[in-house]
């Protein structure tokens, strides 16, 4: 494939195009605290393809030229490579090191779209519940979040329960983790990892964002009612 026939994968005019979208919702992320000092992200998949930023960037500086195109499923990598791509950028830039932690929400829960954050709430909340699930029960924002990230919506009823697994000094050797801690816990809408971040997805990009928020909201509320020292559910 020629170097323009390649970046047509990733120059539209369509705001929607998840080339465009990737750089816009990095942007929005960064101002919410989310990928500053070029940690965190997004991938979104859209059918066969996997759109990825780069590693180790600003990401809220990214460009469309920037994205990588990945496909998916992903073919057996050659022995040379570790990934098969339909689309590098021609910047000597490597894909996001989350990659393999974005294909456990594409092939364990279908998602279409994964977030890592590296928000202070996701942390504190690692740090507060020092056990391995973060739970909250009683709040609104429950009722936003959906049962594995990609199914029913809960019930203002049911008690929010969020994997957490320890961090690693590399990224990579977290892919295994998170995904033994999302087959332990097939309705979790993410997955925290101590003292680093979360992993949350959608069925597509506006649903992960959607699931990206209403847990950042509950992170941040149960670590202020712990802070509070809130303990007790008070009915009526
Ligand atoms: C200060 S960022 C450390 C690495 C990390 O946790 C991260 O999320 C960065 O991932 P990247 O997409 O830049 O490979
Ligand atoms: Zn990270």
């Amino acid at each position: 494939m020629s170097s323009s026939d390649s970046d047509a994968l990733v120059l539209s005019d369509d705001p929607l195009h998840p080339a465009n979208l990737i750089p816009e919702l990095c942007r929005n992320f960064y101002q919410l605290g989310w990928v500053t000092g070029t940690g965190g992200g997004i991938g979104i998949r859209v059918g066969d393809k996997v759109y990825i930023a780069p590693s180790g960037v600003q990401k809220e500086r990214i460009l469309p030229v920037h994205i990588f195109v990945l496909p998916y499923p992903q073919a057996a990598p050659s022995p040379h490579t570790d990934r098969v791509f339909l689309r590098r950028p021609s910047l000597n830039l490597k894909e996001s090191a989350c990659t393999p932690l974005f294909w456990n929400a594409f092939e364990l829960r279908e998602a279409g779209s994964c977030i890592h954050t590296h928000s202070q709430n996701a942390v504190m909340a690692t740090l507060l519940w020092q056990g391995k699930e973060f739970t909250i029960s009683h709040q609104e924002m429950i009722k936003g979040v959906r049962v594995g990230g990609v199914a029913r919506a809960l019930s203002y009823l049911d008690t929010l329960v969020v994997p957490i697994i320890e961090n690693t000094p590399n990224k990579e050797d977290l892919k295994d983790s998170m995904a033994e801690a999302m087959k332990e816990y097939p309705n979790a809408a993410g997955v925290l990892v101590r003292r680093h971040g979360a992993y949350v997805w959608g069925s597509d990009w506006e649903k992960g964002k959607t699931q990206a928020e209403c847990l950042d909201y509950l992170f941040e509320i149960g670590v202020k009612m712990r802070q509070a020292g809130i303990t007790t559910v008070v009915s009526s």
